[in-house]
């Protein structure tokens, strides 16, 4: 083999090596949380905690008060550092993708009273991308526009958020999340307190996400809705207590175990898992 030929076949293998990792990180979950430990206050809130969220997946986190879905959310998001194990973004360590990951708060964590038009409050949503110093460009405004209208609210868009109700409130946070236009979205309780016409227009919308190919991680206490909408359930008490398809986890056993109820609690009847 002459000198040229070999260095022909080198250059090959590199590229054939570089395809196959970009099949890898193709083919890597949008989000992959591997045995992830959390303290708090001296108390382990979650313990080898192992999750994967696969692009077009809706997944509900559930499990009852305190099981530390919320830690979960915030350990993936890098708002608190976990003690062991690890999250990943695409296959990327989640420290190399901060800023990237939609997040929908529980309603309650937002500064409502902060004199902002729904559309600024929408446009924080993009603040991580604009930087401090840019001020916001024809992209921007684009997002922004796109993600109002996702969400019904382009008629209000010059409204004072302080004067919104619980629902609108809600559809703004799913608006600022959707305007950084993310591959995968956070959804920490959602649907507590929506009426009926703008729980179904969540629904909905979060039905197109998925067909979009974004990735959804969601906390609910709407056990029903939960099974009815999402593609996994993970039921969390500190640790993963089961994971998978809503059809697959017929088992009361679990759902005890998760819920820590009794046998003839409503919460199986609910389900359709009862004995
Ligand atoms: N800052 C903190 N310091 C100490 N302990 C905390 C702190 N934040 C949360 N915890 C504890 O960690 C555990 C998990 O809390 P977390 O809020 O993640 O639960 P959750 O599943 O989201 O609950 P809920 O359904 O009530 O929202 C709880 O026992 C809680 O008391």
């Amino acid at each position: 083999m002459d000198q040229d030929q070999g260095r022909a076949e080198e250059k090959n293998t590199d590229r054939a090596e570089e395809k196959d990792k970009d099949r890898a990180e193709d083919r890597a979950p949008a989000l992959e949380v591997e045995a992830v430990c959390v303290e708090l206050g001296g108390r382990l809130a979650l313990d080898r905690v192992d999750l994967a969220v696969h692009t077009g997946e809706l997944v509900g986190l559930i499990g009852p008060n305190g099981a530390g879905k919320t830690t979960l959310l915030r350990a993936v998001l890098g708002l608190l550092t976990p003690h062991a194990g690890s999250v990943r973004l695409a296959g990327r360590p989640a420290s190399l993708s901060r800023g990237t990951i939609g997040y929908v708060p529980q309603r309650h964590e937002f500064a409502w009273d902060f004199p902002l038009s729904v559309e600024k409050a929408v446009l924080t949503g993009r603040a991580h991308r604009i930087g401090w110093l840019r001020r916001a460009g024809a992209e921007d405004r684009e997002a922004v526009d796109e993600a109002l209208r996702r969400v019904a609210m382009s008629d209000l868009r010059h409204r004072p958020i302080g004067e919104l109700s619980g629902g609108q409130r809600q559809r703004v946070l799913v608006a600022r999340a959707l305007a950084l236009r993310p591959a995968l979205m956070l959804l920490d309780e959602p649907f507590t307190g929506l009426d009926v016409p703008t729980q179904e227009l969540l629904t909905g919308l979060f039905e197109e996400l998925r067909q979009e190919d974004k990735a959804l991680l969601m906390t609910t206490h709407d056990l029903p809705a939960a099974a009815g909408m999402a593609s996994r359930l993970c039921l969390l008490n500190r640790t993963v207590i089961a994971d998978g398809p809503p059809e697959t986890l017929r088992d009361p056993a679990v759902w005890l175990r998760a819920f820590g109820v009794t046998e003839s609690d409503q919460l199986l009847t609910s389900l359709g898992v009862s004995r």
